[in-house]
């Protein structure tokens, strides 16, 4: 049986007594823990940043020689930071790539998606809705992730998500489904890690 639902449980708590923004924080702790994926001076995409706790650990895994940028369509509390930067941006929208571009127009080390929808209580609506996130997710990776980079993406599980871990698969030398530690006992959701962008050479298609 899954952990049951407690709001203000252990991480709760623990995120308040560390100031940290959001209980989350220590989901993507572990990710970069567990696996190499953010190294100091590296550029990292945050997709879904609000309130701003993924933002906090990978300022700090970036150090001052990197950067993050972390975008919403709710507005994130800014940070003192200089190599932390915010915007409100819907990844849906038209125009995204373009703001995105404005923002910074290099490749980056790491795409890192926490984006949820927001739930109908319909499953199937839910978990369409989170594999649209997490599609804008890795094609951003594809477009703008370095050869090497490497990708995170929250799914929840059901649905389509077995082809989309093989459209992950066809990107990234290794794939992981990781449900960590901090994870909510009652909540399907899981995170795809990519490790290792293929170069469009090795088999990965090429950005459009
Ligand atoms: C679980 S929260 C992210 C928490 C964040 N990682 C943190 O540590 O503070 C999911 C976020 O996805 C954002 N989101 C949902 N749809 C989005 C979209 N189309 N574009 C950008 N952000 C979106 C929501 O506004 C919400 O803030």
């Amino acid at each position: 049986m899954g952990k049951p639902y407690r709001p203000k449980d252990h991480y709760f708590q623990k995120a308040k007594q560390e100031g940290l923004r959001a209980r989350s924080a220590f989901k993507v702790d572990e990710l970069i823990k567990r696996f190499p994926m953010v190294k100091k001076g590296h550029v990292v995409l945050d997709l879904g940043a609000a309130p701003g706790g993924f933002l906090q650990i990978l300022a700090d895994a970036v150090g001052g020689t990197g950067q993050v940028i972390g975008v919403d369509i709710v507005a994130i509390r800014p940070f003192t930071q200089r190599h932390v930067r915010t915007a409100v941006l819907d990844v849906l929208a038209d125009d995204f790539d373009a703001k995105l571009t404005a923002l910074h127009d290099g490749l980056f080390d790491a795409v890192i998606s926490d984006m949820a929808p927001k739930t109908s209580g319909i499953k199937a609506t839910d978990e369409a809705r989170s594999l649209r996130l997490a599609g804008k997710a890795l094609e951003l990776a594809q477009k703008r992730g370095r050869p090497g980079s490497s990708f995170v993406a929250k799914v929840f599980m059901g649905g389509d998500f077995e082809d989309f871990r093989d459209q992950v698969r066809a990107l990234f030398e290794e794939v992981k489904v990781v449900r960590p530690e901090a994870t909510r006992g009652a909540s399907m959701e899981v995170y795809l890690v990519g490790l290792r962008r293929k170069a469009p050479s090795e088999g990965a298609p090429p950005a459009s």
